[in-house]
């Protein structure tokens, strides 16, 4: 049995596996500019996050209806809870499927399909958490947020995605303002490829409760020792940080180096079908290659949970703490 966890650094679009995207593209007519799965899976050689991003909005041109969003979700959903995964924060991003005419509804109800039923069928708790794309307008957040407004109740809160470098946080403010005003919950990508103000900018601007990534941390030790005071979690992967070359190789990860100072690291998978590895696959690897001890890999679990917005359900996240606390390896 694996280690009890929860995932809350996962794009429901980069779970787009090659097989699923040639079904849905045959489905819904869509050519796509790769003979098979093969050739498609020799594209994911990255040279960065923007040539990953390329692909990634690519492919997604494939999902139109709401039973394309549910089948997604459902093949995210088993492969999630096979690999211990008992709880998901799952960000999508509206604006990349509104750009080819498919509304926001489509996306969140398909979704919901499966979300709705994951906890009888999989046995796995999920929230929803809309990005925007922080190389789109401030206008067109807002735009989205207001579209966003009839599946309020599907929808725990808001992140910031895509492209980093040049779009400061601060460009937000006002739609994590409006956010905030709905009662919804904030995180942001920050400190991925973008510099260490970014994060603290996340921080002081938009008022995240959790950084993605903030890899780029370790560059400030105030910023640090700020993290380990406010005990600000940081959504680490990996996995995603080795193919976008944030990292020479996974053996130079800084993830001990992370948990050495005290940060409240979880370890996630971003966008497993593109980075090669889903939640367990990313425990393993980081297992294997950081020789992290089975205290390091249970306190990584136990961070999930905690660091999770399971607020409203405090008797499930004891539950899902007490697994981890009893778990044997
Ligand atoms: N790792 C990542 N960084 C920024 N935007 C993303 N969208 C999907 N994955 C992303
Ligand atoms: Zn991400």
């Amino acid at each position: 049995m694996p280690l009890p966890k929860a995932e809350l650094h996962l794009h429901i679009e980069g779970t787009l596996e090659p097989e699923l995207a040639f079904e849905l593209a045959a489905r819904n007519g869509v050519s796509l500019p790769y003979a098979d799965t093969e050739e498609l899976r020799a594209a994911y050689r990255f040279q960065g996050l923007q040539s990953f991003l390329d692909l990634y909005y690519e492919l997604m041109s494939v999902l139109r209806t709401e039973q394309d969003f549910a089948d997604l979700a459902e093949a995210y959903l088993g492969r999630a809870a096979a690999q211990g995964v008992r709880h998901a924060e799952i960000f999508f991003d509206p604006q990349a499927h509104a750009r080819r005419g498919v509304g926001i509804g489509t996306v969140v109800e398909g979704l919901w399909r499966a979300l709705g039923d994951s906890e009888r069928n999989h046995g796995v708790s999920t929230r929803l958490i809309l990005c925007f794309l922080r190389d789109e307008s401030a206008e067109s957040a807002m735009e989205t947020l207001r579209a966003a407004r009839p599946h309020l109740d599907r929808i725990t809160g808001v992140g910031l995605d895509s492209a980093e470098a040049g779009h400061p946080p601060a460009k937000f403010r006002e739609v994590y303002e409006a956010a905030a005003a709905l009662g919804l919950r904030r995180v942001a990508h920050a400190g991925e490829e973008g510099p260490p103000a970014y994060i603290t900018e996340a921080l002081d601007v938009l008022g995240v409760e959790r950084v993605d990534h903030g890899l780029r941390c370790l560059e400030d030790p105030a910023l640090v020792e700020r993290l380990v005071r406010e005990r600000v979690p940081l959504t680490l992967c990996p996995l995603s940080n080795v193919r976008l070359h944030a990292v020479d190789t996974l053996a130079d990860h800084p993830l001990p180096t992370l948990l050495d100072a005290g940060l409240l690291c979880t370890v996630n998978s971003d966008d497993p079908a593109y980075f090669g590895g889903y939640a367990g696959d990313t425990f393993d690897a980081v297992r294997d290659t950081l020789h992290l001890t089975e205290d390091r890999l249970r306190e990584l679990a136990r961070n999930s949970f905690l660091a999770s917005f399971l607020e409203d359900d405090e008797e499930r996240r004891a539950r899902y703490l007490a697994e981890v606390e009893a778990y044997t390896f």
